[in-house]
């Protein structure tokens, strides 16, 4: 493959440029990966071995990615070549040189959640207020003082670190950094941050190793590199020192990971380290329109601390940016599904062709809800589905437990959800008592200090009068007037609210996205029944018919911006652009939150080829109410000459449009989800002897009764890997597809 001739002429002299440091700092889209790609190809064809070459990427898929294009140009060899993100490169070094820095070969690596969970361990031994010293709060700090390289006895040692933490009231932090340290180094453990930090640790203890792999690494690449910490770039620049053969590529404009360390001072800190600097500018855009590529240099430009430059493309005008206005954040779902269903069905795409990001994760519900009832596949990256998530699950819990005292599993998990003094030993009492009393695990936690003693047990019973509490506001609130005061009481809300890392706030926003569903379930017309039951029996089937990512077929991707970044799709859509979610309110404290804030933005258009979509809604519900909004003044920042306000209130003319896809919308829906229920339904009342059938010889043709819908007849069976549907006309409420591990049904034949 004549890879060259793919090359305009800045990006082929980068490529050739095969000796000696280079820069490339350049827009997006300008082909900036490419060229390392192609540079890689380059070396190797020179006879460079493939082993001496490292390429380190900013995630794991976009170092595969760049492998599978080399292996195009060059074959087999390209699995030689040392590329993966930071993380998995030095892990696999430290393996070999753990002994060194006295680790053992076989070191363990901590995940965020062991790290956590040890932190918790050293705050309770220590009698600290856990309240104050939480785990996500702690490992923050640990973290951002590892990847600035500051160890722990520089951390305690550092005044203006003591003084930050006593300012936060969070005095004993170095002290258990230092327990923290210990106990992992005695476990042989390292967590994430530590494979950097131990890697500088080995490069500046140990001589010899560092002069190894600078004899291995004869030739070091990195792309994303605006977005390195200094633990990072710490490491590149040592194992490039001696054969100064590094390259880097990245764009200040892109740059969106300061909230984690990430330091642009890296790339100023590069020109001074290298003074024979090579210095390459690319320019020109290949992956969008024009409209596009100036939209984003239009938004750029608003910051102050940028350096200048001009992006330009000679691709086609293409299309404008289309601005959807929707009145509700379901409709603003409802607008994504509706669109991309008609720009696929018209223009012959297929479903990988779109993309929606968002900017924090709890803006997932309401798009897979509005794609689900389009029967759209999609997939989420780097995030879990909205109902998978740990808290959601938690409060999902109450609420089933609330509506069945017996469902073990809801116990299981919320027992001691947030703490309430009830550890692992007695729980899992409980369960055995109840087995070998014959009684039922609710009987047992009812009772519990007759079963296991007055002073565990009082815990145990208060826990399940608040259950018993809950239940029986259930009996005449609805599904949201329960959920909510179950948030409340149950102190999910204040667990949630205390943790104020990002992580923690995304956590509490899910939760409020959760209440802001059910809220939305209740004030639906269609829905007759507003008990907490039907509506956990609603989500059943939401949450179990997830499309899990059976890697093939079509999706739409929905993902954070943030994993967004080196990505690129046909079409795109920027949704929830409002004043508060994006720019965030919790990013605002400065100028330069805001100005991360819109890069994120610039990095969000610059994903998309063909066309944007930039949507917003003006209300929004948060914590069951609903909430006005304002339209993000980020809308107001891109030049208005490559924006279509199609549905937005400035162009009443795009009416039309707008009547046509709500209209084209009903019709849609009618074809994949129920039409709404007819009064009639009610009329139906399951028998008290409901029992339901064995349906694993459920067919097509089939009569059944359903204890909620009456009768219908089965008009098709879909099985697709180990979950089967069944779609069936019910003679009172239409058609309706049920999943069938679910679904209680009579066969009657
Ligand atoms: N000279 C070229 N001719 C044709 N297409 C090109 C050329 N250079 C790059 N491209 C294409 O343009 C798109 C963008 O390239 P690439 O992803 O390398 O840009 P980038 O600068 O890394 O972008 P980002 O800043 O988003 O990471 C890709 O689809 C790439 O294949
Ligand atoms: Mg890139």
């Amino acid at each position: 493959m004549d890879y060259i001739s793919l090359l305009n002429e800045s990006q082929r002299a980068a490529v050739l440029h095969t000796n000696g440091p280079a820069m490339i700092i350049a827009g997006a889209g300008s082909g900036k990966t490419r060229v390392l790609t192609y540079r890689i190809a380059q070396l190797i064809s020179q006879g460079v071995d493939p082993f001496n070459i490292l390429a380190l990427t900013f995630t794991n898929k976009a170092a595969k990615e760049m492998r599978h294009r080399i292996e195009k140009v060059i074959g087999n060899e390209a699995k030689n070549i040392w590329m993966g993100t930071f993380h998995s490169v030095f892990s696999r070094i430290l393996r070999a040189e753990a002994e060194k820095i006295g680790y053992p070969k076989s070191f363990t690596i901590y995940d965020t959640d062991d790290s956590k969970t040890l932190i918790r361990n050293i705050v309770k031994e220590m009698n600290l207020d856990d309240k104050l010293y939480k785990p996500n709060v702690v490992l923050g700090r640990i973290s951002s003082a590892k990847n600035k390289l500051i160890s722990v006895k520089q951390y305690l040692n550092d005044a203006t670190i003591q003084a930050d933490d006593e300012a936060a009231m969070r005095p004993k932090i170095g002290k258990i950094y230092e327990m923290y340290q210990n106990r992992c180094f005695r476990a042989g453990a390292m967590d994430f941050d530590d494979l950097l930090f131990n890697t500088n640790v080995l490069f500046k203890d140990h001589p010899d190793a560092l002069n190894k792999y600078q004899n291995i690494f004869k030739f070091v690449m990195v792309d994303e590199y605006q977005d390195t910490n200094y633990s990072q770039y710490l490491i590149t620049r040592k194992l490039s020192a001696q054969n100064e053969n590094i390259v880097v590529v990245g764009d200040d404009a892109q740059s969106i990971y300061a909230f984690r360390g990430a330091d642009i001072q890296n790339i100023l800190n590069f020109e001074r380290d290298y003074p024979d600097l090579k210095v390459f500018k690319l320019e020109q855009n290949y992956r969008s329109t024009k409209n596009i590529v100036h939209a984003a240099n239009s938004v750029i430009k608003h910051n102050q601390a940028q350096l200048r430059k001009e992006v330009f493309t000679d691709n086609e005008q293409g299309p404008l940016i289309e601005v959807i206005k929707a009145n509700s954040d379901n409709e603003e779902g409802k607008l994504v599904a509706t669109t991309i269903f008609e720009e696929k069905m018209s223009n012959h795409l297929s479903y990988d062709d779109f993309a929606i990001l968002y900017r924090t994760n709890a803006q997932s519900r309401a798009m897979e809800e509005a794609l689900r009832r389009m029967n759209i596949k999609y997939k989420i990256i780097g995030g879990l589905s909205f109902y998978q998530r740990k808290e959601i699950k938690d409060l999902i819990a109450y609420l089933r437990l609330t509506v069945n005292p017996n469902d073990e599993q809801a116990l299981r998990r919320v027992i001691n959800y947030p703490k309430r003094g009830i550890g692992e030993t007695t729980e899992q009492k409980i369960f055995v008592t109840a087995n070998e009393t014959n009684h039922s695990v609710w009987e047992v936690v009812q009772n519990a200090s007759q079963f296991l003693g007055s002073r565990v047990g009082t815990t145990i019973e208060n826990f399940s009068i608040m259950i018993k509490d809950f239940a029986r506001i259930a009996e005449h609130s609805d599904a949201f007037e329960v959920a909510k005061h179950i948030a409340k009481q149950s102190k999910i809300v204040d667990e949630l609210h205390q943790d104020k890392t990002v992580e923690g706030l995304a956590r509490y926003e899910n939760i409020q996205e959760l209440l802001n569903g059910i809220k939305e379930y209740v004030d639906d017309p269609e829905k007759e029944d507003k008990s907490l039951d039907a509506f956990l029996q609603d989500i059943a089937l939401i949450t179990d018919a997830d499309t899990k990512a059976d890697d093939d077929g079509e999706f739409v991707t929905l993902m954070t911006i943030h994993s967004a970044k080196g990505l690129e799709f046909k079409n795109v859509f920027i949704v929830g652009m409002e004043e508060n979610l994006f720019p965030s309110q919790m990013m605002l404290n400065s100028r330069a939150d805001l100005e991360e804030e819109r890069r994120l933005f610039y990095v969000a258009i610059t994903r998309a080829e063909k066309k944007l979509y930039l949507t917003y809604a003006t209300s929004r519900y948060q914590w069951g109410n609903l909430r006005a909004c304002e339209k993000s003044r980020f809308l107001d920042e891109i030049d208005p000459k490559f924006i279509n306000f199609k549905y937005g209130e400035s162009h009443s003319s795009g009416g039309n449009v707008f009547d046509r896809v709500l209209q084209r919308k009903s019709s849609i829906s009618n074809l994949v989800t129920p039409p709404p229920r007819k009064q009639a339904a009610s009329n139906y009342t399951a028998p008290a002897d409901f029992t339901p059938s064995d349906t694993s010889t459920l067919a097509a043709g089939m009569k059944v009764e359903h204890p909620k819908f009456g009768f219908g007849t089965v008009t098709k069976m879909d099985t697709q890997g180990n979950s089967t549907k069944a779609i069936i006309n019910f003679d009172e409420v239409g058609e309706k597809t049920l999943l069938l591990s679910f679904a209680k049904l009579r066969i009657h034949n």
